[in-house]
């Protein structure tokens, strides 16, 4: 029987796992979500990335296309504004798309153009224009009226020649469905040569924003003076389809939800009390615990039997009689004999050194007499320690599932070893008359049923007649589980030799509580014994 707490302790256990599958799909969610989140941020950096270059490459094309027909016109070999330069500055606009006109400039006036020819009132340049150190030029951007017909143009002037060209040279074609701003600037940023923002970029304040990341990128060219600088901002929850994020959260729970259960099912495997048990054997997490024997006339204490405990983390105190059957059950009920024997010869060999009339009762099972090689385990523990081979007591309970034959035999091995031999729980299994004829035991312990209720006459009458057959057999009789002064009394009264343990005297302790019990109640004696 596992200790009473330990089904409480299970259902509270199965309670909050139940939590488990639960808060894995949750978190699950919020995985995919960012997940998704930083895959899509990725993407659109990489995107991003290509669209710069591609604005970058388109700006190089145009620059590169002005700056070419400008040093056609620079290089002309004719005199400024005569019919043969402006012949070759028509030739110009006709051979480069991006030229919408050219001119030639004097004193920062524009005089004559390929479009208009020799200008009546020549146009001064403005003087907001911005002269490029690297390149050598002066922008001037959106200017207007600045030959006789109404039009807004960008110049770039460079010596004596002024090109005009369409404010709008970078072609926008996909980019209309990117969330995404960009300037076409001077190194120096000084300069916009073009710029393209989207709309609904700063739209976004509701909670959504707290997932949107904004990416800035800045790339320039090794040929002109030119930037490009883009920024975009990326929110996959408002960006992507609400079918598409339902499956993703819906598949994000379902997995959560799956390694949640597994995650229960394999902490139930681990926590399973077949699991722990297996694990207190294997890394010595069982505990030992001694019970005093008296001698009821003098109160002197004579010996003690060694119980096996084991507290887990999980399952609390759990009774031996429960899990010494499991250990058997899982095979690994051999170790813990052995460890009880190591262990306990361990704790009391200096008591048993010192007063060798001290009898230690080791409790063993079927599992040990059985085993061919647990006597000379015991020899080599026995003699290791110290101790003397009477010193120990075999306990066989009367429970034990094998046949009396064999009992009988490992009885008789271990009296010829030189220990003694204790039949437990006498009176409770299927032991009868027959066997205390047929084994040779030193001790015969009277369960505690024939204690309990011995005020009552009927179970007095029985006591009694159960002496009348074992006294004649000359055995050392202990009595188990004496509660209460008037079982003491009692039994002391039809017996006077008795040896007992129980509650009334003590419960079973850890090793240094009983050493104190010993030598406090040998003190005792020996005092009343001056008296
Ligand atoms: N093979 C092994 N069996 C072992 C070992 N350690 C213990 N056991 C057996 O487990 C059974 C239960 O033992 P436990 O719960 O420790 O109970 C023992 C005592 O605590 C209990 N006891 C003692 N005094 C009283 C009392 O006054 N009243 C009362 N109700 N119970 C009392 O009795 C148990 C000891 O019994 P016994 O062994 O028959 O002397 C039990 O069968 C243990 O044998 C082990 O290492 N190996």
């Amino acid at each position: 029987m596992v200790n009473q707490n330990t089904p409480n302790f299970k259902a509270h256990l199965l309670t909050g796992k139940r939590l488990i599958p639960v808060l894995m799909a949750i978190i699950s969610i919020i995985a995919t979500v960012l997940l998704t989140q930083l895959v899509s941020t990725m993407l659109r950096f990489e995107n991003q990335t290509g669209i710069s270059a591609h604005i970058l490459s388109q700006a190089e094309r145009v620059a590169s296309e002005l700056d070419t027909a400008q040093q056609v016109a620079s290089n002309s070999p004719y005199p400024e504004c005569t019919v043969d330069d402006i012949n070759l500055l028509r030739r110009l606009t006709l051979e480069y798309e991006l030229v919408q006109d050219i001119g030639r400039v004097w004193q920062g006036k524009i005089i004559c153009t390929a479009g208009w020819g020799i200008l009546k009132h020549a146009t001064v340049l403005p003087d907001t224009g911005y002269y490029s150190h690297i390149e050598g030029r002066t922008f001037y951007r959106h200017v207007a009226d600045m030959l006789p017909v109404k039009k807004t143009n960008n110049l770039i002037v460079k010596g004596n020649t002024v090109i005009f060209t369409s404010p709008v040279n970078i072609k926008m074609q996909y980019m209309s469905d990117l969330m995404l701003d960009w300037h076409l600037v001077t190194r120096n940023g000084a300069y916009v040569f073009d710029t393209f923002s989207t709309p609904s970029q700063s739209d976004s304040h509701n909670w959504l924003s707290l997932f949107t990341q904004r990416s800035q990128q800045r790339i320039c060219s090794k040929q002109f003076d030119l930037c490009v600088e883009t920024t975009t901002q990326n929110n996959a929850l408002t960006a992507l389809p609400s079918g598409v994020l339902l499956v993703l959260v819906v598949l994000g729970a379902g997995a959560g939800y799956l390694a949640g259960f597994a995650l229960m099912v394999w902490a139930g495997r681990i926590n399973s009390i077949d699991a722990r048990l297996k694990k207190a054997v294997f890394y010595h997490l069982l505990h030992l615990e001694y019970q005093p024997q008296y001698r009821l006339s003098d109160e002197s204490v004579v010996g003690a039997e060694v119980l096996v405990r084991w507290k887990d983390d999980v399952y609390g105190n759990v009774s031996p009689e429960f899990f010494i059957k499991l250990a058997e059950r899982l095979g690994i009920y051999r170790q813990i004999t052995r460890f009880v024997i190591e262990q306990s010869l361990m704790d009391m060999s200096g008591l048993m050194a010192e007063h060798p009339d001290f009898t230690l009762s080791i409790n063993v099972g079927k599992h040990d007499i059985t085993d061919a090689t647990f006597l000379p385990y015991l020899n080599a523990m026995a003699d290791n320690s110290g101790c003397l081979r009477q010193q120990i007591k075999m306990e066989i309970t009367e429970k034990t599932d094998v046949n009396y034959k064999i009992i009988a035999e490992s009885a008789r091995e271990l009296q010829q070893l030189g220990y003694l031999v204790s039949l437990d729980d006498f009176g409770t299994g299927v032991a009868n008359i027959h066997w205390l004829t047929e084994i040779t035991f030193d001790e015969i312990k009277l369960d505690k049923y024939f204690v309990r209720g011995l005020g009552d006459d009927f179970k007095k009458t029985m006591l009694d007649a159960l002496l009348s057959i074992i006294v004649p057999l000359n055995k050392t009789i202990v009595f188990e589980g004496i509660e209460t002064r008037e079982e003491k009394e009692i039994v002391l009264s039809a017996y006077a030799t008795a040896i007992g343990q129980g509650w009334y005297y003590s419960r079973a302790v850890p090793v240094n509580e009983f050493i104190k019990i010993y030598h406090n109640a040998r003190k005792e004696c020996q005092e009343s014994a001056g008296e």
